[in-house]
């Protein structure tokens, strides 16, 4: 593999007591789309500001092409930061504005003209140039403050919360448009985000970041499939949390409270207690026949799928998603199936 464009190592940051990030580690290579993902206040802000240039690790380093950033300033990083609020310049058109990063590098007239027509384009903005910025839509404004942090060709492009200030049609349009600007300019793009569709939508890879350190790093799938922790199972997607203790002997399963749940047992030792993390979309659900017994305490109609509540034991509710068309009813008794490695065996922690 070739080495990263950018490389943070063991990075740690606090304001006053607060730690804010704590040790973290990752790489972004050349051209990847990544993800921070997290909740408010795990750190991703910090941590992408420590990127940019505008606070300083107090441990650590941070690299972009091997070349330590340390005391280099932000303008003078090969990395661009695309702010939530857009910072647009009211003053000036939708053509100046994009043509500021140029002009500050003392381009060519012809140059700059030619770069900044290129970006209307790729931005579908070409009709809109004279504009004034509050003659714009939200949407417009988004796909102006983009085209402006990629007109000077940066490495890495920084994007806090790009889409929050849309609404949630426009947001799901606007993921195919960045996506397809970032595959278009080869641009490594590091989008923070709280929004687990979004992170999932957009990435290649996600770094999912919990009370300022990063629980895991892998790509949309796997994150989704085999989330490394507890915390990533909850945050990431619906799941079902099902606690019990690994019987290995035979066909492995986790025995728990309501039945045995086939399972991949990993390197969990026989009778280890573990928790297994299930999906509610792998969980089948029948009338009749083989499976966990329980009954339909609750259902919510989504479209494609109905998620049942199942009442598997007094104290036990697992969700599962039946498919289209199954009608169902409350206190109707169905019988749940769990395919072997349907779920993920995890560690039992604390959720703190
Ligand atoms: N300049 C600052 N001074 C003091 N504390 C700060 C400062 N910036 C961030 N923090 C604290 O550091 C922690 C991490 O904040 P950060 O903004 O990085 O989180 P975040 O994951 O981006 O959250 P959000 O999604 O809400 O923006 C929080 O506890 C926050 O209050």
């Amino acid at each position: 593999m070739s080495a990263p464009l950018l490389s943070v190592e063991s990075v740690s940051k606090k304001f006053g007591a607060v730690v804010a990030i704590e040790d973290v580690s990752l790489d972004v290579g050349a051209g990847e789309f990544f993800a921070l993902l997290g909740p408010s206040g795990c750190g991703k802000t910090t941590l992408m500001r420590c990127i940019a240039g505008f606070e300083s690790p107090d441990a650590g380093t941070i690299a972009l092409s091997g070349v330590d950033l340390s005391g280099v300033p932000p303008y003078r990083r090969p990395v661009n930061m695309m702010f939530q609020s857009y910072a647009l310049f009211p003053h000036l058109n939708v053509f100046e504005n994009i043509a500021f990063g140029l002009r500050r590098q003392g381009r060519t007239r012809d140059a700059i003209g030619a770069r900044v027509n290129e970006l209307l384009a790729m931005t579908q903005l070409s009709a809109f140039g004279h504009r004034r910025i509050d003659e714009l839509s939200g949407g417009q404004k988004q796909r102006v403050a983009l085209a402006r942090a990629l007109a000077p060709r940066p490495k890495m492009l920084l994007l806090d919360e790009p889409l929050a200030a849309l609404d949630r049609k426009l947001r799901e349009e606007t993921q195919f448009q960045l996506k397809e600007i970032q595959r278009l300019t080869q641009t490594s793009f590091v989008i923070v985000t709280h929004d687990q569709d979004e992170a999932l939508a957009l990435a290649d890879r996600i770094a999912v970041m919990r009370a300022g350190r990063v629980e895991q790093v892998a790509g949309p799938m796997e994150i989704y499939d085999r989330p490394a922790t507890r915390f990533v199972a909850g945050f990431v997607g619906e799941t079902n949390f099902i606690e019990g203790r690994l019987d290995r002997k035979g066909a492995a399963a986790l025995v728990a409270e309501f039945g045995r749940i086939p399972c991949e047992p990993g390197d969990f030792p026989d009778g280890a207690r573990a928790t297994l993390s299930v999906r509610p979309e792998r969980i089948g659900v029948a009338r009749e026949g083989e499976g966990i017994a329980g009954f339909v305490e609750n259902f919510v109609f989504r479209g494609e799928t109905t998620l049942l509540r199942v009442r598997v034991a007094s104290n036990i509710v697992l969700r599962a998603a039946a498919s289209h068309g199954e009608r169902h009813a409350i206190g109707d008794s169905v019988r749940l199936s769990f395919p072997p490695g349907a779920g993920t065996l995890l560690k039992e922690e604390p959720l703190g």
